[in-house]
């Protein structure tokens, strides 16, 4: 299953974070090939992973057994209809998205009917934490099964039954590392006005979402149990805990989901 060549049109950020994850999790580098229109990336991809590279669009998905689209959503519809006029051969193989709101009908219009996989990969990835949400379209076993494959080297993977669930897997945990960072920032921030230095404050912030996160993922009581195993009656925890309820912190966490999949539904009639 792993001799087959997987192209990456789109080196940026999500490409970077599942190249990484594939290779550090044994996917031969010499199988994954990397394009994209500037070159700098693709010079750092290779230096770090060993994988092929290109400028060439073309080069890559013509290489490829399965060619995965990784530019914004907004370049989407110009790459597919290069791919679809310029080398018409690709429609046979497997197409994997991981473009936000962007539906297969889309895809369809662009490239034909195609067999293609809607992946929601998140960037810790990287580091084989990610979690990603896979719909699948008119594919194989075999295809699934490859794709299986290849997110589960990066972390673990969800299927999914409806393509709408895939702007609510954006919710939780496509867009959701960048919440969890935001959150660090702001206390790191106050962890430098405390006197620390910026390197403390980022370390102590970063251990204890680590320590927090494991012990979150290991445990089996839930995220409410382990919250009151930090607060004692009449203690500091408690008072910060209310400081967040009278901030609302549970209303604006869901007004910020849902505005994740308003903006991915919104996409989806606008691109
Ligand atoms: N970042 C994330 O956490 C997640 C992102 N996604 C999805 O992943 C996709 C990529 O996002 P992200 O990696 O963050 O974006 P980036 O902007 O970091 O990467 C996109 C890359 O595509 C390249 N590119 C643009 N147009 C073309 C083209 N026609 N041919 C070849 N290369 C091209 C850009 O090149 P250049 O260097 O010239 O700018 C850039 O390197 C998006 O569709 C997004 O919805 C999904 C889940 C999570
Ligand atoms: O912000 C975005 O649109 C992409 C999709 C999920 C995470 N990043």
């Amino acid at each position: 299953m792993r001799d087959n060549t997987v192209a990456f049109i789109g080196a940026g950020n999500m490409a970077q974070c599942i190249i990484g994850g594939m290779v550090r999790q044994g996917y031969p580098a010499e199988n994954i090939i990397a394009a994209n229109r500037s070159p700098e990336k693709l010079d750092k991809l290779q230096q770090d992973y060993g994988i092929q590279i290109t400028t060439d669009n073309l080069v890559a998905a013509q290489k490829a057994d399965v060619i995965v689209l990784s530019v914004k959503p907004q370049m989407m519809a110009d790459l597919c209809r290069q791919l679809a006029e310029q080398a018409p051969e690709c429609k046979e193989k497997l197409f994997i998205t991981v473009a936000a709101g962007l539906p297969v009908s889309r895809y369809e219009e662009w490239l034909g009917q195609v067999r293609l996989v809607r992946a929601m990969p998140n960037t810790p990835a990287l580091v084989g934490l990610g979690v990603t949400g896979l719909f699948p379209s008119r594919c194989s076993v075999y295809e699934q099964s490859f794709t299986q494959d290849m997110f589960a080297g990066t972390g673990q993977t969800v299927w999914l039954e409806q393509e709408a669930q895939i702007n609510s897997v954006i919710a939780v945990s496509g867009s959701a590392p960048a919440y969890f960072f935001y959150l660090m920032q702001a206390m790191q921030q106050v962890g430098e006005e405390l006197g620390f230095s910026p390197e403390q404050a980022k370390a102590m912030v970063a251990q204890t979402a680590l320590g927090a996160a494991t012990m979150a993922s290991q445990s089996e009581l839930s995220f409410e149990q382990l919250r009151a195993q930090v607060t004692s009656k009449g203690g500091t925890t408690h008072q910060a805990i209310e400081t967040f309820k009278q901030h609302n912190l549970e209303t604006t966490v869901k007004a910020a989901m849902m505005a994740a999949i308003s903006r991915a539904e919104e996409m989806a009639k606008t691109l």
